[in-house]
Formats: C-alpha cells, sequence, structure tokens
C-alpha cells in the first residue's frame, strides 16, 4: 500500500524582489506533516526571505501559500500565529528589560479580574512550557541578565507558547551549547511525532543528518534540488560533499580542503602575553603568551570563562588583578578604546550588540576602526575606504544587493562577514575572536579561516574561542583548556584532538 503523506504547507511559484534585485526567484517547496525540511544554502541565497514570507513579515512578493490545501497569506506575524505557523528568528528579538515570562507571552499577558497582569499565572505557564523542554532559567529573571544561548531558548519557548502546526526554525543553534542542541533536538522530534510540519534552516551538516527528513537547496534565490536523507544510504561524508556542491554549483571533485595548512615553525618571539588575570568567580590566575605566527585557541564547556578572559583582555569588563604585555612592553586597558589605540581587535560572538552598526552601509562597517588610516589631509579618503570595501567584498564573498546596502538589510551570515572584515582590515597587532563563524556557510567558513592564518602568518597574535570543537582543532597551533576558570592543560599540534581536550577537562572535573 502507498503510504498518503499529507502536504501541510506549500509555496507556489514563490518569487520576491528587493529595490528591483531578485532574491528568490519562484520557490515551490511541499512540507509534510510529520517532517522536518531543511533549507539549505550559501549566506544570502534567500533562506530567511522565503520563511519571513511565510511568517507574514514580507508581504510584497508574487506566488501563492497553501496551508492544507487552503490558499492563504499572512499578512503579519500576528495573522500567520492565526493561521498556525510559528517562528524562531535567526536574530534574537526578546526586550531585554522585561522579564523571561513576559517576553514569551508577550501580547498575551494573562490579567485578573482588576485588569492588572497575573503574575502568578504568568510565571506558572512558562515554568510549564520550561519544565517541557528542560529549561532551567528562572520565568522571572530579568532578559537582559541572561546569556545569549538561555536568551536562544527562550525564544524556542515562546514559539513553542503558540502551539503551532507549522515551526519555521531560522538557525535556532547558532548560540546554543550542545546541551541546548540536544535539548532543542529532542523537542523538534517529539513535535515531528505529533505531526507538526517544520521548516529548518541550519549551516551544520552534522545538525541535517541528526533531524532533516529531506533537504532543499537553494542558490541564489534559485531552487536547486530537494533530497530525500531518509532515501539515501551513502556515508554522511559523502552526501555532505554532494549537498555542498548543489549549494556552491562546484563539481564535487573540485572542492577543496576547508582549513589551510597549520604553521610549520613557531618563532620565539612572544608578541603578547597576559600575567596573573584574576576575577572573583569567573577566571583565576590566568597566564599565556602568544608567539609570532601563532593562532592559540582557548577550548573549555560553556562557562569555562573563556569569554570573560577576552573581554577583559579588551577592556569590555574589568578584572581584579592581572598584567598585559605587547611586544614586551607592559601596556594598560581600562577600555575597548585603549584596546583599539593600542592595535587589539575583538570579533565579538554577539554581533548585533557589538559587531556592526546597521544603520551604516559596507564601507563605513568596514572602515569603522582604521578611519585614521583613510584620513589624508584631514579629509576621509573616499576612494580608500571604497577599495577596502571593494577587498573585502571580494574576499569574503560578501553577498549584498548593491555596495551602498544597509548592513542591517544583509542576510546574517553577510553581516557576521563585515564584522570579520572590520577586524580583518584592521592590522590589528593582537585579533580576539569569540565564535567567529556563528552563521557562515562552509563555503565562506574556509575563506575566513585561511584569511586568520594569513593574518597570522603576517604576525598577528590569535586568540581564538568557539564551541565548534573540529573548528578549533582545524585552526589552532596550540590550545589551552579551561575548566571552571583556570587552565588545566596546554595541548600543541597533533596533540590537539577530542580525545585529549576532553581528558583535560574530564581529569579536572569535580
Ligand atoms: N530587508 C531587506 N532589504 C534589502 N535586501 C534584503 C532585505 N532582506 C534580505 N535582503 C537581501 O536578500 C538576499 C537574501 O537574504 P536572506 O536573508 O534571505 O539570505 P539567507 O539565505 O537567509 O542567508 P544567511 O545564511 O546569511 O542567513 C540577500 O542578498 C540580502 O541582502
Amino acid at each position: 500500500m502507498v503510504r498518503v503523506t499529507e502536504v501541510m504547507l506549500e509555496t507556489k511559484h514563490i518569487k520576491k524582489a528587493f529595490g528591483g534585485i531578485t532574491v528568490l526567484k519562484g520557490i515551490n517547496l511541499e512540507i509534510k506533516k510529520g517532517e522536518v525540511h531543511t533549507l539549505l544554502g550559501a549566506n544570502g541565497a534567500g533562506k530567511s526571505t522565503l520563511i519571513k514570507i511565510i511568517d507574514g513579515i514580507h508581504t510584497d512578493f508574487e506566488g501563492e501559500i497553501f496551508i492544507n490545501g487552503e490558499r492563504v497569506r499572512p499578512k503579519n506575524p500576528n495573522d500567520a500565529r492565526l493561521l498556525g505557523i510559528g517562528m524562531v528568528h535567526q536574530e534574537l528579538s526578546l526586550i531585554p528589560t522585561l522579564s523571561v515570562a513576559e517576553n514569551v507571552f508577550i501580547g498575551r499577558l494573562p490579567k485578573l479580574a482588576n485588569g492588572l497582569v497575573n503574575f502568578k499565572k504568568l510565571y506558572r505557564d512558562c515554568a510549564n512550557i520550561f519544565e517541557e523542554i528542560n529549561i532551567t532559567i528562572k520565568p522571572n529573571e530579568m532578559v537582559k541578565n541572561l546569556s545569549i544561548a538561555d536568551r536562544q531558548m527562550v525564544e524556542i519557548a515562546k514559539m513553542l507558547s503558540h502551539q503551532s502546526e507549522i515551526i519555521l526554525l531560522d538557525e535556532p543553534t547558532s548560540s546554543l551549547s550542545d546541551d541546548g542542541v540536544e535539548r532543542l533536538f529532542k523537542t523538534v522530534e517529539k513535535l515531528r511525532e505529533n505531526g507538526k510540519a517544520i521548516i529548518f534552516i541550519t549551516h551544520k551538516f552534522e545538525e541535517i543528518f541528526a533531524i532533516s527528513d529531506r533537504v532543499t537547496v537553494l542558490r541564489d534565490g534559485q531552487q536547486i534540488d530537494t533530497i530525500d536523507l531518509n532515501m539515501e544510504t551513502a556515508p554522511h561524508s559523502q552526501l555532505e560533499t554532494k549537498l555542498v556542491s548543489l549549494m556552491t554549483g562546484t563539481h564535487e571533485d573540485e572542492i577543496g580542503e576547508l582549513y589551510p595548512k597549520k604553521a610549520k615553525e613557531i618563532s620565539d618571539e612572544v608578541v603578547f602575553e597576559v600575567q596573573d588575570y584574576t576575577q572573583e568567580g569567573k577566571y583565576d590566575q590566568i597566564s599565556f603568551q602568544i608567539k609570532r605566527g601563532e593562532i592559540v585557541g582557548l577550548v573549555g564547556l560553556k562557562g569555562a570563562g573563556r569569554t570573560e578572559v577576552i573581554r577583559s583582555i579588551f577592556g569590555r569588563d574589568t578584572k581584579q588583578s592581572g598584567r598585559t604585555f605587547l611586544n614586551g612592553e607592559e601596556i594598560t586597558i581600562k577600555n575597548p578604546r585603549d584596546a583599539i589605540k593600542k592595535g587589539i581587535g575583538l570579533i565579538s560572538e554577539d554581533r548585533k550588540e557589538e559587531g556592526f552598526v546597521g544603520c551604516l552601509g559596507l564601507k563605513e562597517n568596514i572602515n569603522l576602526t582604521t578611519i585614521m588610516d583613510t584620513v589624508t589631509f584631514g579629509l576621509i579618503n573616499k576612494a580608500k575606504e571604497t577599495k577596502k570595501m571593494r577587498d573585502y567584498i571580494k574576499k569574503l564573498n560578501i553577498r549584498t544587493t548593491s555596495e551602498q546596502a544597509l548592513v542591517r538589510n544583509l542576510s546574517g551570515g553577510n553581516q557576521q562577514k563585515v564584522v570579520i572584515s572590520k577586524w580583518l582590515a584592521a592590522n590589528c597587532k593582537v585579533l580576539l575572536i569569540d565564535e567567529p563563524t556563528r552563521g557562515i556557510d562552509v563555503k565562506a567558513k574556509s575563506e575566513i579561516y585561511q584569511l586568520i592564518r594569513d593574518l597570522a602568518d603576517n604576525g598577528t597574535a590569535v586568540l581564538m574561542i568557539t564551541s565548534e570543537l573540529p573548528e578549533l582543532i582545524g585552526l589552532s597551533d596550540r590550545a589551552l583548556v579551561m575548566h571552571e576558570g583556570k587552565i588545566v592543560n596546554e595541548l600543541v599540534g597533533d596533540a590537539i584532538n577530542d580525545e585529549n581536550i576532553m581528558n583535560s577537562i574530564f581529569k579536572h572535573s569535580a
């Protein structure tokens, strides 16, 4: 007997343009009840635009949407909720000054007879959803006090509170810890079993293989192919090559290595050093050196204190004690301005808050930290700025509808490329990197890795944090393992591998 699978959501010939540039060129999707359908494509391919149309955010488009065979046209996200559509956005959209529970139930706060908010019920309802997905955040906590990973879990809870039938997940895992991803995937499995239709966007192949039923590949706004993973028997590595080839249009034989070659020799010249950095409750007596040509990875579990150390070096956070040396000379950094003046840059994990200025263009953002280099006789040299922008658009393949586009209108991955360009262009002596490739497609990742390697080869001391272990292993010449605020081990060269890293952490776990 043929199994009849119900199509819950269908898009027909969806086309969308921004300012005369077509970014979706006729998309026909069929999302079935009880399936996780992944959208895969390079940064700027049109994935978010497509699901924003389904969610009623973009209403000016050509084509049709059907839910359970009925034609619909979501007018706005509220309308989409009424049609049974729920979405988790790529960029977090919570209100920091409200409590967690108020954010989850915003616009639907339970009221008492006298019209005031029924906080008791609000917190209880919120706690019930949290319990379902094992979240331990307090419903009355202010969102501004939460880590990015916790904020993302709150976004997911908010989506679940709508009990939607069609669920749109735009890179929901980009800031989650491994544990958070596991909790999310368990929830997604449950939603699938309950017959929901789920669209999932991710750049991480291990996530695609873990939960997707089918994958549709988009390239430059065009629908390239749909692969049914449940019918594929090839090993994941082979499937990955096939998907990358579909995404990029590169022949499978021509897809190169993801990571550049590591430094052959590291000189003895110490470029950067920190001594005895201590901040009670966060990190304790952190000391290390970075030599010329070296990429050093700071590795550890979430909460090990890595981001805090990096933020203190950059002057973003204070520290109780500790000394900093650049090229052998002691330096004092009280704030990020001092750090930048001394040639220290930070690619931060939170691109929205501190990475770029959304209301400015690409040129202004890329030249933000090097503005003095482009000043001649007191005037900004526009030609120099433009050249720099064009260089980076080319080097990192930044997809934009025009050179004049505002950075806030770029796709998420392309915004991240602008942040990275800004710091690569700054000719830093020390570059601190926290989660550099969040939301970046696989091809752009390899280009960014090569640029980081080139910087190190040219004398920049690089200190990197990433939650993606393969990235840390693939790039670092030396890894410092941090656990509970202390450096517990140092690994060099081939000794930087999963087993040694995990052993170092667990040997020091209580
Ligand atoms: N509001 C907007 N105004 C102008 N152009 C836009 C707007 N939103 C998106 N675009 C453009 O549409 C194209 C597709 O962007 P979209 O965000 O859909 O890509 P994506 O596939 O989701 O990429 P990523 O993987 O980086 O998130 C990009 O060129 C982007 O610059």
